[in-house]
């Protein structure tokens, strides 16, 4: 399909604010591939690192891509966690635009009901259940006449071919976790386009990844709200403008409550999320600013961009999913209700612009203000966390990753408190630094995902965490 070449976020070698990397060099967000009309010229200068810079020749792709972008287009698109929050939201849109896109595969970790459901309505050619116990049941379920030609697989290895062997041109990642790692590897070493929801796949393996998003020139596109915000904002900036990202929190669960009130939370208090309906991962990770924390990361291996150059804001409304300072101060904002559905869409289409008219189009009057509030960084142990990991890089920001997966479970589990989580998340950062890897490889990254989650367990069951 489809990817278009993109213009470059930014000139991380030339940018006043770059420092030397201390590991492979981020993507420039989206890299170019087989767009048909993509011009030889661009499809060079991005291979060279030189793309157009406001220049005529920068003014006249931008012109291009905004015409190109009402050519009619269809995309087939392999949902992977497909029962998931990000999952049903990705299939309400190829509900809504049949016209546009397809599935090519579903996966569901164990919810054998909601993905019979699915595959009864979007027909796709292969359908994944991770639960092996449970392949038979679904094969049972889809055995009549319209979907016996449905093949049925299972296990993390299931997941992996319903991500990369199939037609479709988009992979959505609904995944949650670092299981959605090697899936999505194998979607890139495929040729697929990634739509990225599961944010773990960079926390986790952006070393690693980032690299092979290039290497494959497949398109990498966010469909984070925030990094979607970022990556609309940045559409026909010239190369070097960019000077800052400036993400917004919901503030989470617990942004009303005063510090010392977080000792008396509970895990049902964690999952109310003020303004987003997400999974249970998430939700947590929002309350205790981890999922923001993972967002500075992320942002990072998207964009590229240093960690000094990049801010969160609290912004209680969630209207404004981010902001790009250039340099020469000027701020551009993306707005929208709280709705996944739309970075969804565009993660799906870019860099096309999609009708749906389901979709409420945004009143400032009825939103009346908004508002902005500094994080407190005391109350928020996980933001400072992910600068130092995202800082060190290499494997740092993995571990710090498994150790808030693992921590998360043992929430949920009701094993330990919430403030135990960036406790947690600190001991298995500190910990690694004598393992600490600076350039992993994918192996490496895995054994210390496992190994890490193994520690954390091992830490609560002593009764040392403190
Ligand atoms: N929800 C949101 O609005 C947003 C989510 N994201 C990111 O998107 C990802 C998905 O989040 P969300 O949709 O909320 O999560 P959910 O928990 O709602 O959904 C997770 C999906 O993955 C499946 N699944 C769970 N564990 C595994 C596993 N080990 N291997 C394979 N499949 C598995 C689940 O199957 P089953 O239902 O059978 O358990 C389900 O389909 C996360 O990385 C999150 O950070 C990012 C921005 C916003
Ligand atoms: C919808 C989305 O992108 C989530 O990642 C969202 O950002 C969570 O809200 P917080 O700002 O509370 O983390
Ligand atoms: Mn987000």
């Amino acid at each position: 399909m489809s990817a278009f070449v993109p213009l470059p976020p930014l000139p991380l070698s030339s940018s006043k604010f770059s420092k030397p990397r201390q590991h492979a060099p981020p993507s420039r967000h989206l890299t170019s591939r087989r767009h048909p009309t993509a011009s030889l010229a661009q499809s060079e200068a991005v291979k060279s690192g030189a793309a157009p810079v406001g220049t005529d020749a920068a003014l006249q792709e931008m012109v291009r891509r905004s015409l190109s972008s009402q050519t009619p287009f269809t995309r087939r698109i392999a949902v992977l966690g497909s029962t998931g929050s990000i999952g049903t939201q990705t299939l309400d849109i190829v509900r809504e635009a049949p016209h546009i896109f397809s599935v090519s595969s579903l996966t569901a970790g164990s919810n054998v009901e909601l993905l019979v459901r699915q595959a009864r309505e979007f027909r796709p050619h292969v359908v994944c259940i991770l639960d092996e116990s449970r392949r038979d049941e679904l094969r049972s379920k889809l055995d009549d006449a319209q979907c016996k030609d449905i093949r049925v697989v299972c296990g993390s290895q299931g997941v992996v071919e319903c991500a990369a062997e199939t037609d479709a041109d988009v992979v959505v990642t609904g995944i949650v976790g670092c299981a959605g790692l090697l899936p999505t590897v194998a979607a890139i070493k495929a040729g697929k386009d990634i739509a990225l929801a599961n944010k773990e796949t960079l926390i986790a393996g952006g070393p690693v990844v980032v690299p092979l998003v290039k290497k494959h020139g497949v398109s990498m596109t966010a469909a984070d709200s925030e990094h979607s915000a970022i990556f609309q904002c940045l559409q026909g900036a010239p190369q070097g403008a960019l000077r800052k990202i400036i993400l917004t929190a919901s503030g989470g669960a617990f942004r009303d409550r005063p510090a010392k009130d977080l000792a008396s939370v509970t895990l049902a208090d964690a999952l109310k999320h003020p303004n987003w309906s997400m999974g249970a991962k998430i939700t947590i990770d929002s309350a205790s600013l981890y999922n923001k924390a993972a967002e500075v990361i992320e942002a990072h291996y998207l964009f590229g961009l240093d960690y000094d150059n990049i801010e969160a804001v609290i912004h209680k409304q969630s209207i404004i999913h981010s902001m790009v300072e250039f340099e020469d101060s000027s701020v551009l904002a993306q707005l929208g209700w709280a709705d996944m559905r739309l970075p969804l869409l565009y993660s799906m289409s870019w860099p096309h612009r999609v009708s749906m008219p389901s979709f409420k189009p945004l009143d400032l009057v009825e939103i009346g203000s908004l508002t902005f509030q500094e994080i407190d960084r005391q109350k928020y142990p996980n933001m400072d966390l992910a600068y130092i990991a995202g800082r060190k890089a290499g494997t740092m920001t993995c571990v710090l990753n498994a150790a808030n997966e693992a921590a998360v479970e043992m929430f949920r589990e009701e094993k330990i408190h919430f403030l135990d989580i960036p406790k947690i998340n600190q001991a298995m950062m500190d910990s690694h630094r004598d393992d600490f890897l600076q350039y992993p490889t994918l192996d490496d990254i895995v054994h210390f995902d496992t190994v890490t989650r193994i520690h954390a367990r091992e830490l609560v069951a002593s009764g040392k965490l403190g």
